[in-house]
């Protein structure tokens, strides 16, 4: 498993290019056949992708987490953002159209995916207890409507794991998707110093790109972001983007709270 250890604001200034896709973009989620995984120390987060192509994959405890099976001591999420699949667990299958949003809680000892051209994007993170796992099909969440056409940031958000709906131990997870025509997405930014927040980029065509911008708001860098890569945020980072075409994103986060309105405001006249 690719391991990221945790960084803090001030190495920031001192990052080229190259370190900073090395510390926070995954730049391969989704390999055919396989499932990638990356622990993050940033809330020990785990994220990945399960891309089954000839069989099922079974998600296997890596040796980093010193664990019997993945979910002995965590809970997982995962939203679909390929074909439709299936994702069994413990014996019980679960059909995930595409953007379907699984919740797996703790304890649940086998999770096997499958269907060729299924994407399983995963977030998991360490859990105290169990919660049941539920599905929740695409459209069925809690939706937001944010931002305006005229600032180029219309889009909606759909909540699926969250204190309203689906509930986790840590985890909150869902997919925001930009109306045709709107570029940015969590504009104006934020932070959120209690959680640690990761975004998998989708729906953008082959050669378009997404610059990311992340660090705190008086010291910004930025990422060049493709379809199908994800970002690592720290709580002490923005992260917000513009895209050279629509598109949409998984967000999910992790850590002290799971408040989603608990944000301090990162205004575009705030940044740097
Ligand atoms: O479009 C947005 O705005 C988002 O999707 C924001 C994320 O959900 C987020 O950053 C929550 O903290
Ligand atoms: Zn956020």
């Amino acid at each position: 498993m690719d391991q990221r250890y945790a960084t803090n604001p001030e190495q920031l200034p001192g990052m080229d290019t190259a370190e900073l896709r090395e510390r926070y973009l995954l730049p391969e989620i989704f390999v055919p056949g396989r499932i990638t995984l990356t622990y993050t120390h940033h809330d020990r987060i785990v994220l990945g992708g399960a891309a089954p192509a000839d069989g099922p994959l079974t998600l296997d405890a890596p040796d980093e987490l010193r664990a019997e099976y993945f979910l002995a001591n965590r809970e997982l999420g995962i939203v679909n953002v390929g074909a439709a699949g299936t994702v069994t667990v413990d014996g019980t299958g679960y059909q995930l159209p595409t953007g379907a949003c699984l919740y797996v809680g703790r304890g649940s000892e086998q999770v096997v995916f499958d269907g060729a051209g299924a994407q399983f994007y995963l977030f998991s993170a360490p859990a105290h207890t169990s919660f049941p796992t539920v599905l929740t099909l695409p459209g069925q969440g809690n939706r937001l409507e944010l931002g305006d056409q005229l600032t180029s940031n219309a889009r909606t958000l759909n909540q699926y794991i969250h204190l309203n709906g689906v509930r986790s131990c840590q985890i909150v997870m869902g997919v925001t998707e930009l109306h045709p025509g709107s570029m940015w997405n969590t504009m104006p930014a934020h932070t959120h110093d209690r959680r640690t927040e990761c975004y998998l980029y989708f729906d953008l065509p082959e050669d378009a790109r997404i610059i990311h911008l992340l660090g705190t708001p008086a010291e910004t860098r930025h990422l060049v972001v493709a379809d199908r890569q994800a970002i690592i945020s720290p709580s002490w980072s923005i992260h917000s983007g513009v895209g050279t075409s629509a598109y949409s994103f998984v967000w999910a986060m992790a850590g002290e709270n799971q408040e989603f309105t608990d944000m301090d405001p990162a205004p575009p006249t705030a940044l740097r």
